[in-house]
C-alpha cells in the first residue's frame, strides 16, 4: 500500500506542507493526512538502516522524521574533525547532572543530531563487541533470537570491508553498503603504543571482530571509505539511489513532538505522529498504517516515550501527564562507558597530530586528504585500542585489582579497553595541546559497568531537554572504579615500556597529581598509591559516549520496555529500534551492534502485520 505518493517529492526536503498535513490541535490524526505504512522517528544511525532496507519492497511506503539538519559538512566527512561537531547545531549537547562520585562534574554528552545521527559524529570505531555479550542476553537475560550467531548474519551484511595490506576478512562482510577498513596509523602508533601493550602481555589481534572474540590489542577498524570519507548510516544506506526511491520520503527539521494514540478500542494503538520544525511553531500531522518506529536514540526515545504516557508512574504524576501505559523500566537500566581522566605522554615534535592545531602546519594534510584521502585527516584519533580482563593475572593490574570483581559477558568478555590516540584529547578536544607541545594521550575505559543511571523528564515541553543521571560509580561496593584502577596501572606500565620511549620526550620527574603528565612523569622509584590514583581518575573522567539500555529489549512485559520483536509493551502499532533496546552493555562500541540490529529489525517490521 502507497497512500501517499508526490512525483515532485525531494529527499531529503525541509518542507512539512509537503509530506503532512498541518492541524491546530495534536489529539488525533485526520482522516485526509498523509499516510505511510512506518513512521521513523529519527534519522539516525538505527532510523537510516530502517529506511533503506524496508523500502526496498517497492510496497512499503516510509516516511523518516529528522530532527536535525544535513551531514553534508566537513567535520562530518572528515574523519579527524569530528570533535568539531560538539556543541554545534548538529550536536544536541547534553550534560549530565552533577555527579556526586565524579567531584560533583557535571559531564558533557555529545550526541549526533542530524542525518546518519551519531554515526555522522562519532569516532568511527567499527566494533562487533564480544560474541559473548549477545550470547548474555539470549542465554542469561532470555533474549533469544539476538545471540552472537544470529546477529552475525546481519554485521556481514551490512559490511562493505575493503580489506588492505594483507588484512584477513574471512570473517566479516565485503558486499555491504557500510564501508569499513582501517585508517590512516600513526607511527608512534604503530611502532609505539601497540608494541608496548604487546611488551607488557596484551596479545595482538588482527581482527577483534570474529567470533572467536575480542581481547587483544589491535589497530581498530573504521568506518571510512576508498575516497578517505566517513562512512555513516546516512553515507551508506540512504544513497542518491535510495533517496530516488518514490516510496521513500526523508524530512529534516522535523522535531516529533507526539505520538497520537487510537484509545478507543482496548489496547491503546499508535496511529500517527505530531511534529514541528521549531519550539512553538506550527503542528503538522501523519499516519502511520503499520508502526511508528523510534529511533531517536538513548535519551530521546525515552524522553518520546514519557511525554507521551508510556513510563514511570511517578514521572508522569508529577507533570500530569495522561497514562497510555505504566513501565517502570522507561529511562531505567542506563550504562555508559566511562573513562578515566586521560593519560598524557609529551611525545617528541611531530609525532602526534597536535602539529595540526597551526593553521599553516595542517594545510598540506588537508590537501593530502582532500587530494588522495589518506594521511592524519583520515583518522579517527582512536587509531589503536586494547581489550582486555581486569582478572587476567599476566597483565600488570596491581595488586589493588585482586579486590576487584571482574564482571565480563559469559564469563569471558574483556571489561576494560585502552585506547591509545596520537593527540592531546583533553575535555572532548576542547582543550589543544599547550603550544609547541606534542601529546599521546592513552584512556582507560571501563566496559561492564555495574553503576546503572537514568533518563527522566522535568518538563512536558518536548523541547526541552531530558534530564541525564548516568550515575556514574554509584554501584553498591565501588567496584567501577576498581576495575578502573587495574585498567590504569596497566596503562602506566604500557607507557613505561621499551617500544614507547623512543617516542617520548623526557619530561622533570614529578610526582605532583597536579602536573599534566602525571602520574607517567611520576619518579621511576616513586610509589603511586591507589588513593592518589582515584583521585586523579575523577578529575577529568569522561563518557565515551555509549549510553544504552534505556527501552529495554525483554522477553517479559514486566522487564523490560520492547519485547523480543522490538514492539512496545501494552500497546499497539509502537516499536523502537536503537541504542536504548540493548538488555545489557556489551564490552564494546556499539555503533556496528546497533546497524546489525536495525537491519534485523528491517525484515522483523516487513514481516509484521498490517494493524
Ligand atoms: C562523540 C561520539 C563518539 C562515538 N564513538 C563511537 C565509535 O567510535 N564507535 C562506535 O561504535 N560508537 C561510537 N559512538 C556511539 C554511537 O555513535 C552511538 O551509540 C550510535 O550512533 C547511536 O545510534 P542510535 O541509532 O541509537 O541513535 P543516533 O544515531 O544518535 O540517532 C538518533 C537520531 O534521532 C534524532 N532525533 C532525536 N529526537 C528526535 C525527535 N524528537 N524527532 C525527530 N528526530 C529525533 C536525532 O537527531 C538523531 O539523528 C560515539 C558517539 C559519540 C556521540
Amino acid at each position: 500500500m502507497i497512500p501517499f505518493l508526490s512525483s515532485s517529492k525531494s529527499n531529503p526536503t525541509s518542507s512539512p506542507g509537503s509530506y503532512a498535513t498541518r492541524v491546530d490541535d495534536a489529539a488525533t490524526i485526520p482522516d485526509n493526512a498523509n499516510h505511510y505504512d512506518f513512521v521513523i522517528v529519527g534519522g539516525g544511525t538505527a532510523g537510516c538502516v530502517l529506511a533503506s532496507r524496508l523500502t526496498e519492497d517497492p510496497s512499503i511506503s516510509v516516511l523518516v522524521l529528522e530532527a536535525g539538519p544535513t551531514n553534508n559538512v566537513l567535520p562530518a566527512k572528515a574523519p579527524l574533525l569530528f570533535n568539531k561537531l560538539f556543541k554545534t547545531e548538529r550536536d544536541w549537547d547534553y550534560t549530565t547532572v552533577p555527579q556526586p562520585k565524579v567531584a560533583n562534574r557535571e559531564l558533557y554528552w555529545p550526541r549526533g543530531r542530524m542525518l546518519g545521527g551519531s554515526s555522522s559524529m562519532n569516532a568511527m570505531i567499527y566494533h562487533h563487541g564480544s560474541y559473548s555479550d549477545f550470547d548474555e542476553w539470549a542465554e542469561k537475560l532470555g533474549c533469544k533470537g539476538w545471540s552472537y550467531a544470529d546477529l552475525a548474519p546481519y554485521f556481514r551484511k551490512s559490511e562493505g570491508c575493503v580489506p588492505k595490506n594483507g588484512f584477513d576478512a574471512k570473517d566479516r562482510g565485503t558486499t555491504g553498503p557500510w564501508k569499513t577498513g582501517h585508517s590512516f596509523f600513526s607511527d608512534m602508533g604503530k611502532d609505539g603504543f601497540l608494541k608496548a601493550c604487546e611488551q607488557v602481555g596484551i596479545p595482538f589481534s588482527p581482527d577483534i571482530n570474529t567470533p572467536r572474540g575480542t581481547e587483544g590489542i589491535t589497530n581498530t577498524m573504521t568506518f571510512i571509505d576508498q575516497k578517505g570519507l566517513r562512512s555513516s548510516a546516512a553515507t551508506a544506506y540512504l544513497t542518491p539511489d535510495v533517496l530516488a526511491r518514490s516510496n521513500l520520503t526523508v524530512a529534516l527539521a522535523a522535531t516529533v513532538t507526539r505520538i497520537v494514540f487510537d484509545k478507543s478500542a482496548g489496547t491503546p494503538r499508535a496511529t500517527g505522529v505530531v511534529l514541528q520544525t521549531t519550539t512553538g511553531g506550527s503542528l503538522y500531522a501523519v499516519g502511520a498504517t503499520r508502526k511508528v518506529v523510534l529511533a531517536a536514540g538513548s535519551i530521546n526515545t525515552p524522553q518520546i516515550l514519557m511525554l507521551n504516557g508510556i513510563g514511570p508512574s511517578s514521572s508522569l504524576k508529577a507533570l500530569s501527564i495522561p497514562t497510555v501505559r505504566v513501565n517502570e523500566h522507561v529511562g531505567a537500566h542506563l550504562k555508559d562507558h566511562f573513562c578515566t581522566s586521560g593519560l598524557l605522554l609529551k611525545a617528541k615534535p611531530g609525532y602526534t597530530f597536535d602539529y595540526l592545531n597551526t593553521t599553516i602546519k595542517a594545510v598540506p594534510a588537508l590537501v593530502r586528504w582532500l587530494s588522495f584521502g589518506t594521511g592524519p585527516i583520515s583518522s579517527n584519533i582512536a587509531e589503536a585500542a586494547a581489550f582486555i580482563r581486569s582478572n587476567d593475572e599476566r597483565l600488570p593490574t596491581g595488586s589493588s585489582a585482586a579486590s576487584a570483581r571482574y564482571h565480563g559477558s559469559q564469563g569471558v568478555g574483556p571489561d576494560l579497553e585502552i585506547i591509545g590516540a596520537p593527540v592531546a584529547y583533553i575535555d572532548h578536544g576542547f582543550t589543544p595541546a599547550p603550544p609547541g607541545v606534542d601529546i599521546f594521550s592513552l584512556v582507560p575505559i571501563g566496559l561492564r559497568p555495574q553503576s546503572e543511571g537514568f533518563v527522566s523528564i522535568k518538563s512536558k515541553d518536548p523541547f526541552e531537554k531530558a534530564v541525564v543521571d548516568p550515575r556514574y560509580w554509584s554501584d553498591a561496593d565501588d567496584n567501577d572504579r576498581k576495575v578502573l584502577l587495574a585498567g590504569l596501572r596497566v596503562c602506566i606500565a604500557i607507557t613505561h615500556a621499551e617500544a614507547l620511549q623512543p617516542f617520548l620526550e623526557p619530561v622533570e620527574p614529578s610526582n605532583d597529581p597536579d602536573n599534566m603528565f602525571w602520574p607517567w612523569c611520576a619518579p621511576k622509584d616513586a610509589v603511586i598509591s591507589d588513593e592518589d590514583l582515584l583521585n586523579w581518575m575523577s578529575r577529568t573522567a569522561f563518557t565515551l559516549y555509549h549510553p544504552v539500555g534505556t527501552a529495554r529489549m525483554s522477553a517479559k512485559a514486566d522487564d523490560g520496555v520492547v519485547d523480543l520483536d522490538l514492539n512496545v509493551y501494552g500497546v499497539k502499532g509502537l516499536a523502537v529500534c536503537d541504542a536504548s533496546i540493548f538488555p545489557q552493555q556489551i564490552s564494546g562500541h556499539p555503533t556496528a551492534p546497533i546497524i546489525a540490529i536495525a537491519e534485523k529489525a528491517a525484515e522483523l517490521f516487513a514481516k509484521s502485520a498490517s494493524i
